[in-house]
């Protein structure tokens, strides 16, 4: 008997960024499952008909994507498996004959859109910008518009992955658009919880913690549940939790593994002293970069201090 090839979901259609990012991790024989947006990908791993999600979660430009972050936070949990860069460069692009003079106004996703604004300014001043649910959806429909419904078109131009212009038979009309030609995006595949697996030695893990209420110095003492246990943080981004004003949730990626005495020891912490609390996955990280541990804050340590503790409640250690 064969198993069925695995289906994943991502932000669609055939030729965003993030399908870029899907192709780096999945397998030959994926099922691809193009979603209209994050949490619609998001929701098909946890009603099950997609194994793993693929969706955008920090823009060197426009920092964390709201969309995944706080979707991360309020459905059923999920967990992020892997993490994938992929560079950000976008062509103009149009149909058969557009040519830069033609173009009044230019779809594409708004983290696009935030990431061209200058070189628009600077080649298009008049253009204006129309709002696509992502960069390939705009490509896809000014492609399929006919010459009858062209004129329905609200948008002459759209700003896309050289790979959707390709794929929709687009025109180039100008290539190696971005206002910061270092432009990354970072991606996680995102699947249902299960058994966490072995560290790395390299790992990531991401969290999510809410501060107790109008308590002085509550940031600060978030930090040290870290910071006395060397772990270091490598992105911290605070979201309003949306009850009320100056509620905040915070989510955090720290260098380590779960599995690790002094990660685990942190969270233990969190767990104490904040009011919400969410794991949400340690992985591989990106550079492969083995992550320095503090003297002090070992596993070895850990176990050698804990064996002390029991040493004293056995009366073995004065
Ligand atoms: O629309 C796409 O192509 C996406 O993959 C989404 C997304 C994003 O959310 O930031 C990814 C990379 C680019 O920065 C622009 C858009």
């Amino acid at each position: 008997m064969t198993t069925p090839a695995p289906t994943w979901s991502f932000l669609g259609p055939g030729g965003t960024f993030c399908e870029s990012a899907l192709r780096q991790v999945a397998p030959r024989d994926v099922v691809l499952d193009p979603c209209q947006d994050v949490p619609t990908a998001l929701d098909h791993v946890r009603d099950r008909s997609a194994v793993a999600a693929v969706v955008p979660i920090e823009n060197s430009v426009e920092g964390g994507v709201n969309a995944t972050l706080d979707n991360l936070v309020a459905g059923a949990p999920l967990v992020i498996a892997a993490e994938m860069a992929v560079p950000i460069t976008f062509v103009l692009a149009g149909r058969r004959g557009t040519r830069l003079e033609d173009v009044r106004a230019i779809s594409t996703h708004p983290h696009a859109w935030a990431q061209c604004r200058g070189w628009v300014h600077q080649h298009l001043p008049e253009a204006v910008y129309i709002e696509g649910t992502s960069t390939s959806a705009p490509a896809r429909a000014l492609a399929e518009a006919d010459d009858a419904a062209d004129a329905a078109l609200d948008y002459q131009a759209v700003l896309c992955n050289p790979l959707a212009a390709e794929q929709y038979h687009l025109n180039i009309i100008a290539g190696g658009v971005a206002d910061n030609p270092d432009a990354v995006t970072r991606f996680v595949k995102v699947c249902r919880p299960g058994r966490v697996g072995e560290p790395t030695g390299a790992d990531k893990t991401t969290l999510l913690v809410q501060l107790p209420h109008n308590r002085a110095g509550a940031l600060l003492d978030m930090l040290e549940q870290f910071s006395v246990r060397g772990v270091n943080l490598t992105r911290i981004e605070s979201r309003p939790v949306g009850d009320s004003l100056g509620r905040y949730r915070f989510s955090i990626d720290v260098e380590g593994h779960i599995r690790e005495e002094r990660v685990q020891a942190a969270f233990i912490g969190l767990h104490r002293t904040c009011p919400f609390l969410r794991f949400l996955g340690s992985y591989p990280r990106l550079d492969s970069l083995p992550v320095v541990v503090p003297a002090g804050t070992s596993d070895k340590d850990f176990v050698v201090a804990r064996s002390w503790v029991a040493d004293v409640l056995d009366g073995r250690t004065l």
